[in-house]
C-alpha cells in the first residue's frame, strides 16, 4: 500500500487513464476526489467501486477550462475529505484535425482545456497544499506528444509540451514547500480519446509497428506510475518526466 490514508484528487477521472489511476490509488489506501465534465451518473459505478474498497469517494462535476471549477473542486475536497496530498491534472481532449484548415474554435478549446485547465487546477491544488503546510505531490498527464509531433495534432501537441513545462516550473516554485511536481508522458493508450483515430487499421498498424513492446497501452498501464509518483517511494523525484509508452519514443530504427 503506497498511499495509505492519503487524499488523492484527479481531473478527468470518470474514464480512461484518470479512472484507472483513481481506482489504483484507492486500492493503495487513498481517499479519492474526482472532477470531470461527465455527469455524476457516468461515474457512479466507479464511485461505488472505490467505496467498496473502504475508501471515501467525492465527485464534483465541472469543466476544467473554467477557472471557477478549480476553486469549487478544492473547496469540496477540503470540506468533505479534509485535505489534499496528491493531485493529478489529467483531463484533456484531442480532437484530431488537419493543420491548414483548423477552425479557431478547436484550437481555442484544446488550449483552454488542456493547458489553461491544467494551470488553473495545479495552481488551486498547490495553494491548498501550501496552506496546509504538509507538502504534497502534483502530477500532470502530459504526453509523448510533448516531445514529438503529430500531423493531425498541431493544436494538441503544443498543449502537452506546455503541461510538461508547467511541471518543470512548478517544481522550482513549490520545492521549498516540499511539493513535488512531475509529468507523466503516455504513449498511445487505448481509450475513448483515440477510439475513432485508431479504428483506421492502416494507421493503427503503422503506429503499433513503432512500439517495441508490441502493443498499445491500456489505461491501467498508467495507474502504477501515477501512484508511484504520488507516493513517498518517489520522495526525491521532482521536475521529472516519465515516458510510459512501451518504448515508442526511442524507436527510430
Ligand atoms: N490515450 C492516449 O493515448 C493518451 C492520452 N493522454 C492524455 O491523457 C489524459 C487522459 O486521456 P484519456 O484517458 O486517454 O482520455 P478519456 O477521454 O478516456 O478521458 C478524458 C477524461 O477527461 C474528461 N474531460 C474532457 N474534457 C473535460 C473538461 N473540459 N473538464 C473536465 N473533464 C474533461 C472526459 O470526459 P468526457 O468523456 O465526458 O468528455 C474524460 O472523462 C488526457 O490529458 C490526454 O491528453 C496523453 C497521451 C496519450
Ligand atoms: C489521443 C492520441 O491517440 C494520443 O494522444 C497523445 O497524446 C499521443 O500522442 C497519442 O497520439
Amino acid at each position: 500500500m503506497l498511499l495509505t490514508d492519503k487524499i488523492f484528487a484527479i481531473t478527468g477521472g470518470a474514464s480512461g487513464i484518470g479512472r484507472a489511476a483513481a481506482l489504483e490509488a484507492a486500492r493503495h489506501g487513498a481517499d479519492i476526489a474526482i472532477t470531470d465534465i461527465a455527469p455524476v451518473e457516468a461515474a457512479a459505478p466507479l464511485l461505488r467501486e472505490i467505496e467498496s474498497l473502504g475508501r471515501r469517494a467525492l465527485y464534483v462535476q465541472g469543466d476544467v477550462s473554467k477557472p471557477e471549477t478549480a476553486g469549487a473542486f478544492m473547496a469540496a475536497i477540503k470540506e468533505e475529505l479534509g485535505g489534499l496530498d496528491v493531485f493529478v491534472s489529467n483531463a484533456g481532449i484531442c480532437p484530431f484535425h488537419g493543420f491548414l484548415d483548423l477552425p479557431k474554435e478547436i484550437l481555442t478549446k484544446t488550449v483552454e482545456v488542456n493547458l489553461l485547465g491544467a494551470f488553473y487546477m495545479v495552481q488551486a491544488a498547490a495553494r491548498m497544499m501550501v496552506d496546509e503546510g504538509r507538502g504534497g505531490s502534483i502530477i500532470a498527464v502530459s504526453s509523448i506528444s510533448a516531445l514529438v509531433g503529430g500531423e493531425f495534432q498541431t493544436h494538441y501537441t503544443p498543449t502537452k509540451a506546455g503541461v510538461l513545462s508547467l511541471m518543470q516550473s512548478t517544481a522550482i516554485a513549490l520545492g521549498r514547500h516540499d511539493i513535488r511536481c512531475n509529468a507523466i508522458l503516455p504513449g498511445t493508450i487505448r481509450t475513448a480519446i483515440n477510439h475513432d483515430d485508431l479504428s483506421d487499421p492502416t494507421k493503427a498498424e503503422a503506429m503499433m509497428a513503432r512500439i517495441p513492446l508490441g502493443r498499445f497501452g491500456e489505461a491501467e498501464d498508467l495507474a502504477g506510475p501515477i501512484v508511484f509518483l504520488g507516493s513517498s517511494m518517489a520522495s526525491y523525484i521532482t521536475g521529472a518526466s516519465l515516458l510510459v509508452d512501451g518504448g515508442c519514443f526511442v524507436n527510430l530504427q
